[in-house]
């Protein structure tokens, strides 16, 4: 041991504290101790599919989530940490451990035959098992956010469970286009100071969190709900002067605070981590925003219909929010290609209903709320400026 001793008293307290620590997790978790393995095998998955399939495969997401989560958690001892430097289908730069969660996800898909094949982010073309053996197709993000790694930033894990349209042994990859709303089930882990998976069907959505001290994934949220009002926003603000009319009207309008449209004062956060910020909102609300922008890249929007949007507006849903794309339900959307884009705004479903209210506002020619006389916010001031 490196260090000076501590003082007998002090290890003593640290002693007892643990001891009160553990006595109030074990207190308030024995009555029903429920881990992902038997959530899987339990009735509300059976009862979706009786089959036993679709719990083998959230078993194995179960899996490759403990996985990446120790890969994650070494940070820069990782053997991965170094930077890859090759580009993805997006033409973003790979990070070892973007590629390294990909073969964690496959690895751990490819042993379950209940799924007949894998779009990845990290993948031009989706994986097909051998034979198609399965009823389910699975999109997935392997790890979003990693961009954040450098700094320390939560990152995730982020699913969706599709059926298969097809019965023929060759699986057409127009299966995977389907709208969000007939995902069989969705999810996301939050790889963060606590590990947590969060997982929806149409039963609802219920979250689990590592216990580090045994590896299991315990079921800690068995009823998320989405308050359906608050007064948080989640935007990046840097792209304000992209950003389409009706999103700087909302979010001028959220800045005016309580003296403006929007009657109430609002909290700003963005971590620039999609599994977080859905996470913050599963928990306590708001609103988070990704829009289309006049950028070159982002004129369709920046996330990803199958692997981001879909899989966490399914979640959101599940839990009493909405998701939509400012103009409708993101579910409702026929995707077109397996990497295709969207505008997202997700979250309090007071919040989303008024995002939609200011793009009904401009389609309609109606005189935008903040460029009304009483709030003149806009040109006479920016965001940041003149306040
Ligand atoms: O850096 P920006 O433009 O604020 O984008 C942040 C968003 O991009 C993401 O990091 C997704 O990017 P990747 O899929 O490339 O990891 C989201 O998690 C986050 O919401
Ligand atoms: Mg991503
Ligand atoms: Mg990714």
């Amino acid at each position: 041991m490196h260090g000076p001793p501590r003082p007998r008293r002090v290890e003593r307290s640290w002693a007892l504290m643990r001891e009160s620590v553990a006595g109030v997790v074990e207190r308030s978790s024995a009555a029903a101790r429920v881990s992902l393995e038997q959530y899987a095998d339990g009735h509300v998955i059976r009862s979706l599919d009786p089959s036993g399939d679709l719990g083998d495969v959230i078993r194995a997401f179960g899996e490759a989530v403990l996985r990446i989560a120790d890969h994650v958690g070494a940070g820069r001892l990782a053997a991965a940490a170094v930077d890859a430097g090759e580009l993805n289908v997006q033409g973003e730069v790979q990070k070892p451990l973007d590629v390294l969660s990909n073969d964690v996800v496959l690895t751990a898909l490819r042993d379950v035959p209940a799924v007949a094949a894998v779009v990845s982010e990290e993948l031009a073309q989706p994986q097909v098992f051998p034979d198609a053996r399965g009823p389910y197709l699975v999109a997935v993000d392997p790890l979003d956010g990693s961009s954040n790694l450098d700094v320390n930033i939560p990152v995730g894990t982020i699913f969706s469970v599709l059926r298969r349209t097809g019965t023929g042994a060759e699986v057409d990859l127009t299966e995977f286009l389907q709208p969000g709303r007939d995902q069989v089930c969705a999810g996301f882990a939050l790889y963060g100071p606590a590990t947590v998976l969060v997982l929806a069907t149409a039963a609802g959505a219920v979250a689990f969190t590592l216990d580090r001290t045994t590896g299991v994934l315990v079921r800690t949220h068995p009823h998320l709900r989405v308050p359906e009002s608050a007064s948080e926003f989640a935007v990046n603000v840097s792209n304000e002067r992209f950003w389409p009319a009706p999103v700087r009207d909302f979010i001028s309008d959220c800045l005016a605070g309580r003296a403006g449209p929007r009657g109430q004062d609002y909290n700003m956060r963005w971590v620039a981590s999609l599994v977080a910020e859905a996470f913050r909102i599963l928990t306590r609300g708001g609103v988070f925003l990704y829009p289309a922008d006049s950028r070159s890249g982002t004129r369709a929007g920046r996330l990803r219909l199958l692997y981001e949007c879909n899989p966490i507006a399914f979640v959101i849903e599940q839990a009493g929010g909405c998701a939509s794309t400012g103009r409708g339900r993101v579910l409702d959307i026929s995707p077109t290609a397996l990497h295709q884009r969207l505008p997202l705004v997700f979250g309090s479903s007071d919040e989303v209903a008024a995002v939609e209210g200011y793009h009904l506002d401009r389609a309609c020619g109606v005189r935008p709320r903040s460029a009304r006389p009483e709030f003149p916010l806009f040109n006479t001031r920016t965001l940041f400026r003149g306040r």
